[in-house]
């Protein structure tokens, strides 16, 4: 049975475990085989039918890179108001880590993939229950897909009171033919919709009541979300959703959290922060204007948001804040002057990267915790906005417009935040959107906005656009 591991491997393995006992503490232990190429949805669908637990999705446009997770080999999680990132972070460094490779590519072995809500002070509503405020897994397989070649991690808990035995049995796996995840995705079919629940008027009237908050200079800015309850005929498919997603959002972040029976799912434009070993990218996305039907009224629109007063000044507010909270963790940080635009097939946003490098002692999650929320989610002052959001908008956020992610071993990740989502649940489907309220705004046309912004989940949730919410 126990054949088709390496001999270094078990050598690797059988020592760890003597780590285990001599030390009495519980080592986490990763193989990591390059593969045959699949299509990573395929082995996300197909892991379904393995039964070792819940599933991750997640890909990142610029550089092609994919991670799909299985099993909980280790979950962290916590219900914090103050120190939810801390926490995360310290529990994971407990963990002595071993990795079995020869060689390690960024994505593969032991990494955290998990998220946070948006506001943990806020009661939790029926909807989101079930989700802590923060929740990470150690998936027990997990394929990357990073600049065309395939990887297969297997992780492993291994505890002082594990046998040799069953721990290289575990490991047995990353041996296994890839082949056998194929599976038949077929995303052309639509879900029709059955019913539809907004609360539109209560959400106007927000956004008027949070323009008069600013004029009379209680805040500059504050985002305002409001969420569409969609009912459909049948059991929606998380896997066609994720797979037309992939289609049509190809500019986007595409993640899924699998949470017992509820899977969020977004395709979001909106990067919160990245680090790979020293280098920092963040991303200020705010200001928001509708694609053209042809090449020249895209571009016309493209100028017009690129002078707009109102939009500049919701972008602004969040370049001046990412700024201030980086510039606590980072040196040589690079701001551009002027936003640039940032297209998806429905939008336009104004984009501003800014670039440093972390100052010693700053990790991601230290990076995450500075900047959570953002004035593109939250508003400024940052405080102020919040509670605003708790006061006026009718819906409870969960885990919507707040940070999701990944981050490994040696604090390399990437976390985005989760905009453009929706949770789902059988035949249901919640949808979430936000507009960024400065003095300017009109609640009429920061409506329109969101509609535009629920258009991404709409058609890959129905395979085709739909109008009317
Ligand atoms: C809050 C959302 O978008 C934010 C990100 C980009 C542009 C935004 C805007 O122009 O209002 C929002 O700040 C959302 O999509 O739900
Ligand atoms: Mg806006």
């Amino acid at each position: 049975m126990l054949t088709t591991l390496d001999n270094t491997m078990k050598e690797n393995i059988v020592h760890a475990l003597e780590k285990a006992r001599q030390t009495n503490q519980s080592v986490i232990v990763s193989t990591v085989r390059e593969v045959d190429a699949i299509n990573p949805l395929h082995f996300y669908a197909t892991a379904e039918k393995l039964n070792i637990g819940e599933r991750f999705f997640w890909s990142s446009p610029s550089e092609h890179f994919t991670l799909v997770g299985v099993g909980n080999e280790l979950i962290l999680e916590n219900e914090d108001n103050d120190e939810r990132f801390q926490k995360i972070e310290s529990q994971w460094r407990e963990y002595p880590k071993r990795l079995i490779a020869a060689k390690h590519e960024i994505g593969t072995g032991p990494l955290l993939f998990g998220g946070f809500s948006f506001d943990p002070i806020k009661e939790k509503d029926l909807l989101w229950e079930t989700f802590s405020e923060a929740k990470f897994v150690l998936p027990t397989k997990m394929l990357t897909v990073r600049q065309n070649k395939t990887y297969l991690t297997i992780n492993k808990l291994i505890t002082p009171f594990d046998d040799s035995g069953t721990c290289l049995q575990h490991f047995e796996s990353s041996n296994e033919n890839i082949e056998k995840y194929k599976y038949n995705l077929d995303c052309e079919k639509g879900n029709e919709f059955a019913s539809i629940e907004l609360k539109t008027a209560e959400w106007v009237e927000a956004v008027q009541q949070a323009t008069d908050d600013i004029k009379a200079n209680q805040l500059d800015k504050v985002v305002l979300a409001r969420e569409v309850h969609l009912e459909f005929s049948e059991t929606i498919n998380p896997y066609h959703v994720i797979g037309r997603l992939q289609t049509e959002q190809p500019t986007s972040f595409i993640f899924c959290f699998e949470n017992g029976p509820k899977q969020f799912i977004g395709a979001t434009p909106e990067r919160l922060v990245k680090k790979q070993e020293n280098q920092v990218l963040s991303t200020c996305l705010a200001g928001s204007i509708n694609r053209g039907s042809n090449k020249q009224e895209d571009e016309m629109l493209g100028n017009k948001l690129l002078h707009d007063e109102k939009n500049l000044l919701e972008h602004h507010i969040v370049v001046k804040m990412i700024r201030e909270a980086l510039e606590y963790c980072c040196n040589d940080l690079n701001v551009p002057t002027n936003p640039i635009l940032l297209k998806t097939k429905n939008i336009q946003h104004l984009y501003t990267p800014v670039r440093g490098l972390a100052k010693d002692g700053y990790s991601l999650l230290d990076m995450v915790a500075k900047l959570h929320p953002t004035p593109a989610l939250g508003g400024y002052p940052k405080q102020k906005a919040v509670e605003k959001i708790r006061e006026l908008e009718p819906m409870h956020r969960g885990w919507y417009a707040a940070p999701i992610g990944w981050f490994d071993h040696e604090d390399n990740g990437e976390f985005v935040v989760a905009i453009r989502s929706g949770l789902i649940e059988d035949n249901k489907a919640a949808l979430f959107a936000g507009c960024g309220i400065v003095s300017e705004s009109d609640p009429e046309t920061e409506y329109l906005e969101t509609k535009m912004k629920l258009k991404p989940m709409m058609s890959a949730l129905g395979g085709k656009e739909y109008e009317g919410c």
